[in-house]
């Protein structure tokens, strides 16, 4: 049995969580949106003009950092630090986590029939360095009847998620194909997450 070591995981998605602990990574989760660290949370507002593939990649760079320094602010000791974004795009256009059901619906209304990409970016940092990674998906959601909309809203699933609807939830019954990575639409490229703690030393299986 390898002793693994440990990283911090700088995030409050449950997902990503579960994501980790799938390929047995040793972790900690640092909680910046918890009330003593609200300050340090990151600002998730696309700035004007701002590609879809920029703006994932500076949020998820700016998710880390802010991982970083809250290591520093709360004297932890120092291990790799991890973070992720995930956005949904739909012909270029980054659509966001739904503020309530009608917004949810009115979401799932435009993606119904349709292709959309999802983009997820990962990165860990470790004193000076930091690494990052993009994973692609293209993702075709069925055709979806009013009343289906409506059923699908009834379970909440998806009122805190980016495109209003998770892959690994009811909406996988509507989720006619993918081509990339499943644990990227999720929230964690595993591939790409993997990659990046072998470049920090952290024996992967
Ligand atoms: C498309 C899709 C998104 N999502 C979720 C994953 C992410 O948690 C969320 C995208 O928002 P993010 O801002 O990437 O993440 P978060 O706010 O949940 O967590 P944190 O910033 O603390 O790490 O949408 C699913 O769970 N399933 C899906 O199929």
């Amino acid at each position: 049995m390898i002793s693994h070591p440990r990283i911090y995981l700088s995030s409050q998605s449950p997902r990503r969580r579960e994501l980790l602990k799938q390929i047995g990574i040793n972790f900690e989760t640092l909680l910046l949106r918890s009330n003593s660290s609200r300050k340090m949370d990151v600002d998730e507002t696309p700035h004007t003009d701002e590609s879809p593939e920029v703006y994932v990649r500076r949020v998820c760079q700016e998710k880390v950092n802010a991982g970083w320094k809250f290591l520093q602010f709360r004297n932890l000791p120092p291990l790799p630090v991890l973070a992720a974004d995930t956005s949904v795009i739909l012909d270029g256009k980054i659509i966001g986590k739904p503020q309530g059901r009608e917004q949810a619906s009115a979401t799932l209304r435009i993606l119904s029939g349709r292709q959309h990409q999802v983009l997820s970016a990962v990165a860990v940092t470790f004193e000076e360095r930091t690494e990052i990674r993009l994973s692609v998906s293209t993702v075709t959601i069925a055709t979806l009847s009013e009343e289906r909309i409506r059923r699908y809203i009834l379970t909440s699933e998806p009122l805190d998620k980016a495109g209003a609807y998770a892959i690994q939830g009811y909406a996988a019954a509507f989720i006619q194909h993918i081509n990339g990575s499943y644990s990227g639409v999720m929230g964690l490229p595993l591939f790409e997450t993997a990659e990046l703690l072998q470049i920090f030393g952290y024996p992967i299986l």
